[in-house]
């Protein structure tokens, strides 16, 4: 822990960046050189969620078995060291130190939380705002890299423009505990299955163009596919930034489609980094060149793709030896039991933890989000520290750096949760199978059935 304490007086230098499920970011807006290029990194505390839970406990009983080979977490006295903790010693030695920066903690006093609290109110989404608050009852947050920025600007005028995906689950699984009646999870990637569910919740406005599977291709092309899809359809997956300002996408949200409108003014914005005259044509292909060339040749999501497969088993095995953990009767084996899955109840309880130790590692990787920063090559400098990528259609080069942020541990109780979550995101696809191959209904039943016949055909496209 660093000895900072962040106070009242200090709330008005931090400015709302963004948000997720947990947490709220604000980056430093002020002088002192030690917030410089900094983020803070606060909890949220989730509605109906019980005010002191947060600060008073530290991993259940449960969770301390599963994670009892990382010693560290278990002298965490409270979920939020744990959580940071979590980032330290488990992920960023799977996913490397140059690409992580777990942050340090530092203290902050109820005051500081106020005031940020009621700061960044009228920026949150208001869905964001029904849904959580800032925790002011915790005394730590999470100081880290601005990622959306290089540390050392090499002159004022320095532009640097920062895209962050979350490229979410880029294999298909291949576990032989998948029951028979879900083996489409086999062939559609779990990021499009739950478009569909979430379209059906209207969740999302439309069914994204995005697939993880290409993101994770190795394929400069699919790659380049994927990042067009992205700007396209960026909901809660591709957000960019002009000097830490959000330029594309949305803070804390989903994103609209991407119209003409919004396309035009990236356009514009894109011009300040290009530095680009009025009449020197498009800069969106070239921007999206830069991304998709520097996914491609940084290899950064090769090392993300094995963590994620970590997840051997899928839900449909790891749920399984989740019950044996908490030592409960299997709720999926009472109401079926597939003969696959009697093994799994027999194996040794070590294995058990191991299974769900790796498929919650495994979340972790599936959820997390990229943040990729290019700022053009200064002139003359003839040994960057940073990786250089070279773009033929401006003859010119970018600096860039890559980082992995938001390394949160899951929790083990949601275990349940996400079983339900999988059968429900498998129903409802085939639900709408069986819609678009039900013969021709009259009214407003034909509308659902087209809707359901061209998400369809948008899948296999
Ligand atoms: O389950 P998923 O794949 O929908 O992922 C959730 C994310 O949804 P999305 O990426 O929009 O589909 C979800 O993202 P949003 O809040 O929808 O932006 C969270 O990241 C959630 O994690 P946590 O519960 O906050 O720890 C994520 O939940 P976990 O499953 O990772 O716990
Ligand atoms: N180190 C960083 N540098 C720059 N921006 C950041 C940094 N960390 C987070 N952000 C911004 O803040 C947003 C929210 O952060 P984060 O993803 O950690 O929240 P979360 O609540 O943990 O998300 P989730 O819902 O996925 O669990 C990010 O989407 C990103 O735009
Ligand atoms: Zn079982």
């Amino acid at each position: 822990m660093v000895e900072f304490i962040l106070e009242a007086k200090d709330a008005a230098d931090w400015i709302y960046r963004g948000e997720g499920g947990l947490n709220i970011v604000l980056a430093y807006n002020g002088s002192s050189p030690n917030f410089t290029g900094k983020v803070v990194r606060v909890r949220k505390l989730r509605k109906n969620e019980p005010e002191n839970e947060e600060a008073s406990s530290a991993l259940s009983g449960h969770e301390r078995l599963v994670w009892k080979e990382v010693g560290e977490l278990l002298s965490a006295s409270t979920k939020d060291i744990a959580n940071h903790m979590y980032a330290q010693h488990v992920l960023c030695p799977l996913l490397g130190s140059r690409h992580v920066d777990a942050g340090v903690r530092v203290l902050v006093t109820k005051e500081f939380l106020e005031l940020l609290h009621n700061g960044v109110l009228l920026q949150r989404p208001s869905w964001r705002v029904d849904n959580g608050r800032i925790n002011t009852l915790l005394d730590s947050a999470i100081l880290m890299s601005d990622h959306s920025i290089f540390p050392h600007a090499v002159h004022e005028e320095e532009v640097c423009i920062s895209v962050e995906i979350k490229p979410k689950c880029g294999f298909l699984p291949t576990s032989r505990f998948i029951r028979e009646e879900n083996a489409v999870k086999k062939r559609i990637s779990r990021f499009r299955l739950h478009q569909i569910l979430k379209f059906h919740q209207r969740k999302v406005p439309q069914i994204s163009e995005y697939d993880p599977l290409d993101m994770f291709s190795g394929s400069k092309g699919r790659i380049m596919k994927s990042v067009k899809d992205l700007f396209l359809t960026p909901q809660n997956n591709f957000r960019v930034f002009l000097n830490g300002r959000l330029v594309f996408g949305s803070l804390g949200g989903e994103a609209d489609d991407t119209n003409t409108q919004i396309a035009e003014a990236f356009e514009e914005t894109l011009k300040d980094f290009f530095k680009a005259d009025d009449d020197s044509g498009m800069h969106i292909p070239d921007f999206l060149q830069l991304v998709a060339g520097a996914v491609s040749e940084s290899g950064i999501l090769d090392r993300l793709l094995q963590v994620q497969k970590l997840d051997v088993m899928d839900i449909e095995g790891a749920i399984h030896a989740y019950y044996d953990v908490v030592s409960q009767p299997c709720a999926v084996c009472r109401e079926s039991q597939p003969a696959a899955t009697n093994v799994l109840h027999s194996i040794p309880f070590d294995q058990s933890l191991k299974i769900v130790r790796d498929f919650l590692i495994s979340l972790t990787a599936k959820d997390l989000s990229l943040m990729i920063s290019f700022r053009p090559t200064p002139k003359g400098s003839s040994q960057s520290p940073y990786d250089v990528i070279y773009l033929e259609s401006l003859n010119r080069s970018f600096d860039y750096k890559a980082s992995f942020i938001d390394l949160d541990m899951k929790p083990l109780e949601k275990m349940p949760y996400y079983y339900k979550l999988d059968q429900e995101i498998v129903s409802c696809y085939s639900r709408m199978m069986k819609t678009v191959n039900q013969p021709e209904k009259p009214g407003s039943e034909t509308l659902y059935q087209d809707q359901c016949a061209a998400i369809e055909d948008k899948l296999h496209t």
